[in-house]
């Protein structure tokens, strides 16, 4: 929400697009969602922004395996740093710009085929709960972005609030 609330553009466009689904009498349904791609790209951005679960789950390698010349002995512990390669200039433009846009007719999905986005982890260990948690994900911050105006209070600017990040895990 802090992203679309500095991005009042962003904003507009999120609610322009779930008023063609939502009225006031209305509220988004499931079936809804696969109609709203501006949405789709705000939660793909936001993932990639601001990954849930920044280091992924721990794992450990099963046999000595050798990667960029490096040898990974068997047994040793790992973590994937999401939150880097979501914000790695080699695979992204502007990287730490909040730009769904980017997401707009993009093959990149968060289904773990993608290494550049992998915020629910890949292969055998991904995230079980990924069919739930993404349609909730969509289904709550389409209703917080529709439901409510947003503004920011305190007379702060815009450009002048603090994003800095704190490392920890919420549940
Ligand atoms: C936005 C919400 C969520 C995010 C970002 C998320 C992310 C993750 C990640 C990164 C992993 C580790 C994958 C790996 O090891 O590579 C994981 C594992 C797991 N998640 Fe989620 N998760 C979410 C919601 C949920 C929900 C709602 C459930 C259950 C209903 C769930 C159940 C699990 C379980 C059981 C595992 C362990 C799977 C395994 O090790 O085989 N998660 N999740």
């Amino acid at each position: 929400m802090t992203e679309l609330i500095r991005n009042p553009k962003k904003m507009t466009k999120a609610i322009n697009e779930l008023q063609t689904v939502i009225t006031k009498k209305r509220h988004i349904e499931e079936s809804n969602i696969s109609k709203l791609p501006y949405l789709h790209a705000i939660i793909k951005e936001i993932f990639k922004l601001h990954p849930v679960v920044p280091l992924l789950l721990p794992h450990k390698v099963e046999g000595d395996i050798e990667i960029n010349s490096y040898l990974v002995p068997k047994n040793t512990p790992t973590l994937v740093n999401m939150w880097a390669i979501g914000r790695d200039y080699n695979l992204w433009s502007t990287p730490t710009s909040f730009k769904p846009e980017r997401f707009l007719g993009s093959k990149i999905d968060i289904s773990g085929q993608e290494f550049d986005l992998i915020p629910f982890g890949s292969g055998i260990r991904i995230c079980v709960g990924l069919p739930l948690a993404y349609q909730m994900v969509h289904l709550v911050v389409a209703t917080l972005i529709e439901k409510f105006n947003w503004e920011v209070g305190g007379g702060i600017k815009l450009e002048e609030m603090n994003m800095d990040e704190k490392f920890e895990l919420s549940l």
